[in-house]
């Protein structure tokens, strides 16, 4: 099918302008989504990094929480960054009172797992799903998983152990922020799942 993949990044807080930029780099027609009726219009959504809890008040706020559990169960492609992987996770450590998740990840993930001295850092991650070179990571007050169920496939772990991407169907999740360091393998494989569903959907029509 002819066209770029049309996709959004939830633009209600946090890194939405360097998803946008990584994906339109890519060749995608990437625009925020705010609303239902703009989440209609996309085929794929990059939940950002930012802060989860203030994410999920907006989106109860701005009537987007049930359109986007709507989309994730229909399938839509989804990749979330730290405060995004956070949204995507059915279980939550060191949520603040009432935070809710749109979920899907069948994960627990824990948030601000390393700690206030090294609440950010950077390293190199190998990332065997895509080869060389390794992930530059950053980690900003970042989540780790710390339990998946067995639909749901680790990418990726730290050397102590802590799982920090993953991946489930359609739904793929990130601690680190890709999206700051120029590296454009994660969003290309959310691009691919986009894409891929695109044309299983021709198929069966
Ligand atoms: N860089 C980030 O996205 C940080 C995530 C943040 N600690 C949260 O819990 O939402």
């Amino acid at each position: 099918m002819a066209g770029s993949a049309r996709v959004g990044v939830l633009a209600l807080q946090g890194d939405v302008r360097e998803h946008l930029a990584v994906l339109t780099a890519l060749g995608a027609d990437a625009r925020p989504v705010r609303r239902p009726q703009e989440l209609a219009a996309v085929e794929g959504l990059v939940l950002p990094g930012g802060e989860s809890s203030v994410i999920d008040k907006l989106a109860r706020a701005f009537g987007m929480q049930q359109p986007i559990r709507e989309a994730i169960a229909a399938g839509m492609p989804m990749y979330g960054t730290c405060a995004g992987l956070i949204l995507l996770a059915d279980r939550i450590d060191g949520a603040i009172e009432g935070q809710q998740t749109f979920g899907g990840l069948d994960a627990r993930v824990a948030r601000n797992v390393f700690g206030s001295q090294t609440a950010s850092f950077e390293t190199d991650l190998d990332v065997p799903t895509l080869g060389d070179p390794p992930v530059h990571a950053v980690f900003i007050r970042a989540p780790a998983v710390t339990e998946w169920g067995p639909d749901a496939e680790p990418l990726a772990s730290l050397p102590d152990g802590r799982v920090v991407a993953i991946e489930q169907g359609a739904l793929l999740g990130t601690a680190f922020h890709p999206e700051s360091t120029g590296e454009t393998r994660f969003h290309a494989r959310f691009l691919d799942r986009v894409r891929n569903r695109r044309g299983a959907d021709v198929v069966a029509s």
